[in-house]
């Protein structure tokens, strides 16, 4: 099987009015997204802090949009049951967070969540090949982690076609995700390269036309890339 070719258009809530977020969800699951990315940060695994599972369990009562949570906090492992209790269906755990990437990603499969491992920009992809055949994801950061907004980096494709190819060579179904600086002039590099599952904050919250246009253009300039590919 390898790698899923589905395109998937994932929000971040991050630049939402967090005094409104269960209302920027209900918008964003009209707006045609496939699911919602928490970025959840502890302010000490990156220079910011945003949500605990109690928000996320808040949220989860207003939509039946999937959620996962790409986390970028230390010692990942005390907090993986609370956040599939929160309802998170898919937890991503960086590589760089834990010192037994093995045994947290068991940990989260043993939870009950599906698995995703995510890579730092300098985080080269020899880091995971070892524990591919534990993954339903691989998430290739596109900025360095802990702020929305900030400038693609376009030297990280050839690491999204290495992921590509090495989850390629498994037979079990694997998402390419790509998270930071996703836009309609963005968007068809790293699909170009691979992605298929496309996670955008600032460019879905800032489109002059709305989330739905915002969702649709990224969707439809994938599907564009992936058919030329
Ligand atoms: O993980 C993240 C930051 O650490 C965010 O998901 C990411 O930056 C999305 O925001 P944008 O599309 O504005 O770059
Ligand atoms: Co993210």
């Amino acid at each position: 099987m390898g790698v899923k070719q589905n395109i998937l258009v994932i929000p971040s809530v991050l630049p939402a009015d967090f005094s409104q977020l269960g209302n920027a969800v209900v918008e964003l699951e009209k707006a045609g997204v496939d699911r919602i990315q928490w970025d959840v940060m502890d302010g000490v695994f990156v220079p910011n802090l945003t949500f605990g599972p109690d928000t996320i369990a808040s949220a989860r009562k207003v939509t039946t949009l999937g959620f996962e949570a790409h986390l970028m906090i230390v010692d990942p492992d005390q907090y993986i049951e609370k956040y599939v209790a929160a309802g998170c269906e898919l937890l991503i755990i960086h590589a760089e967070s834990t010192r037994h990437l093995h045994r947290t990603l068991g940990r989260v499969r043993q939870a009950g969540a599906k698995v995703g491992v995510a890579l730092n920009p300098a985080t080269p992809i020899c880091a995971i090949e070892n524990v591919v055949d534990l993954l339903d994801l691989i998430l290739i950061m596109t900025v360095n982690p802990g702020f929305g907004g900030q400038a693609y980096i376009s030297t990280m494709e050839s690491k999204i076609s290495s992921a590509y190819e090495l989850a390629n060579s498994f037979s079990h179904e694997i998402e390419i995700e790509v998270d930071g600086g996703i836009s309609s002039s963005t968007v068809e590099g790293a699909v170009s390269a691979g992605a298929r599952t496309l996670v955008a904050g600032s460019s879905l919250f800032k489109h002059p036309d709305g989330l739905e246009a915002a969702v649709t253009e990224i969707r439809n300039l994938a599907g564009q890339a992936k058919r030329k590919a």
